[in-house]
């Protein structure tokens, strides 16, 4: 099993964004879309080894942690934006009620919606993943032997805070996939990629 995490600093934490304006009104929703898009969709169906914890920090009521199971995924993942955010919206809309810490709730088979901070996902899924963090200062990738369950932690396009690396610090190692700055939708795909070749 691959997953990926993503903290997304500015996503919105409310249903109220517009289908219309995705990246202004839902504080980046759409790097979420793609995000998705580029870890589960392969050009005639959708990966099953794949999991995602996406944990939303914008307005008004952060965290929020929206996780998709690729094994129980039912959900139909398009390769347009809109239709993921209206599947995000809904997981949002369910999570308002939401008051436990870290219970999941599922919205769609497969798709969970919690109140999980970054550093709650981290810790679930080091229990039983190999954690590793892409960013652009890390090892390269062609030097790194992946284990059965690698686990790969990315930042949006804010990347993740000096906090967020210190948490870090000892419990993922960092890797790169090359040494420009990419968008986190293009760092998934060519992870995914680069795994499917080994
Ligand atoms: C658009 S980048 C973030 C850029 C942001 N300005 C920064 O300085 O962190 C989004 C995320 O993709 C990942 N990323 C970007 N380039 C990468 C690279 N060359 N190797 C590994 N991960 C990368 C990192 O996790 C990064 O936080």
């Amino acid at each position: 099993m691959r997953t990926f995490i993503l903290k997304a600093n500015t996503a919105v934490t409310s249903p109220d964004f517009s289908l219309k304006d995705l990246p202004g009104t839902g504080g980046r929703i759409d790097l979420l879309c793609r995000f998705l898009n580029s870890a589960f969709l392969l050009s005639h169906g959708i990966r099953k080894d794949v999991r995602v914890f996406m944990t939303l920090y914008g307005r008004p009521n952060p965290p929020k942690t929206i996780h998709f199971e690729g094994p129980k995924l039912k959900v139909r993942l398009n390769p347009d934006e809109r239709s993921t955010a209206l599947i995000l919206k809904k997981a949002l809309k369910i999570g308002e009620d939401l008051r436990e810490p870290t219970k999941e709730v599922e919205v769609f088979p497969g798709v969970y919606v919690s109140n999980m901070t970054f550093e709650d996902v981290v810790r679930r899924v080091m229990k039983d993943s190999t954690l590793y963090y892409l960013v652009e200062d890390g090892k390269p990738i062609t030097e790194i032997e992946f284990p059965q369950n690698p686990a790969f932690v990315l930042g949006d396009h804010l990347g993740l805070s000096k906090e967020d690396e210190r948490f870090l610090e000892g419990i993922a190692k960092k890797v790169r996939i090359g040494r420009r700055s990419y968008l986190a939708s293009h760092v998934v795909a060519f992870v995914n990629i680069w795994l499917d070749g080994m």
